[in-house]
């Protein structure tokens, strides 16, 4: 009995050994020389898929730590090759091409499994229609793409966006001045407020994150199982919730547009609708399509002033320093004084050029916290750089943390150190991904920036934060595994005590924003 069982252990053991060098052998790829170099895996084929799984964004650091002479490098899963930007050098090379390196390809692979979008659907078809701008710049993609970038640089627009944000978020500081932050865990707290204060910078006073309750969590619900969801295997079962909170804020969404409240929102908002309705969109069709929106709108900013504010207040130098800073400053102003109380204005639209060192803080949080990866589709075979062959139909990435640990970013690249963009206020090209780039450049950076510092400065003067429980501070761990953000969320709760400075108790505090036709 026990020399059968020994048998059919070892028949099962030389098995996987053939299967396993018969696999090597008969689907042996072959390279170009003037391909990426190769990094092997010992299981070949989904050894780096395993890696990818397991560590992240990580994954691609701890090949490149290990193969530092490599600028990029090629990963060979079972149908794909992948080529890895190391450096910042290539990552410009990447962004001059973007006819042959193209994003596109994703939008049409992802659009279904994201928002729900059948391949063969009209919707899709609108989607897909001159996608890649070859027939001119012309299309629902370029047109909103471009859209968003107007609406959301410097001027009325984004100013009306961030009196619409911080004005919202005014009330909630009042509840904090107010004791409602002892003992609270900082991004439960953070959440909602963040995603209805944001929400209404886009869908104006009618916003639906606002009007129905319980909606931002059926985002969030959304966002959550969006890993599974994105499998494409029966969603419906496996990702119920993620599921479900798709399907809520769509029906939200077209309650939205029946209601005719667009029309009171801001420039994003209408220029997504007019041009999905220049194509032919329906209601239901544009309900979805603000999904994508959503996305970008939410689920980076709030860990961005999650870890701002962890990494301000668990420093007390650095707090000091900012406060010390913003003090100094005539962004911060009394307007008024009477009976021992005062009425202080902080002002937005200085704020960013007056407080170097609390911009550098945000730039350096974004700079070690950005976990995503740009991705490019290579259209056909392309020599980068003049010097790297890239094949037609492999897909090359530009991970974010690995060109942020870059030589360029000097020896302590990997350390976090807030005065960093004091002295490099013009980062070499290509070095800082915290915003993508190229095709996919983020067109809410100016947002996001004045939204998150401003909020941030805040905190800053007219509060005390300590961790509740009278523990010392502890960075918690990042939830990494999600497929949308590139800030990622703590992992654990963070419990704190959030309470008016005691020289400021009983003041009142105002935003300063922009002068704005009514
Ligand atoms: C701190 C906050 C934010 C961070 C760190 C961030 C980061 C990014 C990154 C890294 C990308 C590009 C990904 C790639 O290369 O594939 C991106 C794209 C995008 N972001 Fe942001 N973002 C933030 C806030 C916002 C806000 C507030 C909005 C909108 C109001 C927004 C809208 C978008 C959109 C629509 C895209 C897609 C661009 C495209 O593919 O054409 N983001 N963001």
């Amino acid at each position: 009995m026990a020399s059968d069982w020994a048998s059919t252990a070892l028949f099962v053991v030389l098995l996987v050994i053939i299967l396993y060098f018969s696999t090597i052998y008969f689907f042996n790829p072959q390279y170009d020389a003037r391909e990426p170099p190769v990094i092997p895996h010992v299981i070949p084929y989904i050894g780096h898929i395993l890696g990818l799984l397991w560590y992240g964004q990580h994954y691609f650091s701890i090949l490149s730590a290990k193969n530092k002479s490599f600028p990029i490098f090629t990963l060979q899963t079972a149908s794909k090759r992948t080529y890895i930007i190391a450096s910042t050098e290539l990552v410009t090379a990447c962004e001059r091409s973007p006819k042959t390196l193209s994003f596109f390809p994703f939008i049409s692979a992802m659009t279904p499994r994201v928002f729900g979008i059948p391949a063969t659907s009209k919707a899709m078809q609108i989607i897909e229609h001159n996608i890649d701008g070859k027939d001119g710049n012309w299309g629902l993609v370029y047109e909103t793409s471009r859209g968003m970038h107007n609406e959301m640089v410097a001027g009325t627009n984004l100013d009306l966006m961030n009196r619409s944000m911080l004005s919202i978020m005014a009330a909630y500081f009042e509840e904090l001045a107010n004791g409602s932050g002892n003992d609270v865990d900082l991004f439960a707290w953070i959440r909602p407020r963040f995603t209805i204060a944001s929400t209404e910078a886009i869908y104006g006073p009618g916003n639906p994150f606002r009007v129905e309750p319980g909606l931002e969590s059926a985002f969030w619900d959304f966002d959550d199982g969006l890993t599974t969801m994105i499998l494409g295997v029966a969603p419906r079962l496996i990702a119920r919730k993620a599921y479900a909170g798709r399907l809520r804020i769509q029906q939200a969404m077209i309650r939205y547009f029946e209601r005719g409240d667009h029309k009171n929102g801001l420039g994003v908002i209408k220029v997504r609708y007019d041009v999905a309705r220049k194509y032919g969109a329906t209601l239901s069709d544009i309900a979805l399509f603000e999904i994508g929106d959503l996305l970008g709108v939410l689920v980076n900013a709030q860990p961005t002033f999650f870890w701002t504010l962890l990494h301000i207040f668990s420093d007390a130098t650095l707090l000091q320093d900012i406060r010390d800073e913003i003090a100094a400053s005539r962004s911060l102003t009394i307007l008024t004084s009477s009976n021992g109380f005062q009425k202080h204005s902080l002002d937005i639209t200085t704020l960013q050029d007056n407080c170097p060192l609390l911009l550098s803080t945000y730039r350096e949080v974004l700079r070690v916290r950005t976990l995503s990866s740009s991705n490019r589709w290579v259209m056909e075979d392309t020599l980068l750089n003049d010097q790297y062959l890239l094949k037609k139909d492999s897909v090359l990435l530009i991970p974010g943390a690995l060109i942020h640990s870059d030589p360029v970013w000097g020896t302590n690249a990997k350390e976090f150190n807030p005065r960093r963009f004091l002295k490099d206020t013009n980062t070499k090209p290509g070095a800082y991904r915290a915003w993508g780039g190229g095709q996919t450049l983020c067109p809410g950076r100016f947002f996001a920036t004045s939204e998150i510092v401003s909020a941030v400065a805040m905190m800053v003067t007219r509060f005390d934060m300590q961790p509740a429980g009278g523990k010392g501070w502890k960075m918690p761990e990042t939830y990494t595994a999600r497929v949308a953000s590139s800030i990622c969320p703590p992992k654990e709760d963070v419990r704190v005590k959030i309470t008016e400075r005691e020289e400021y108790r009983g003041d009142q505090w105002v935003f300063k924003f922009a002068e704005l036709p009514n």
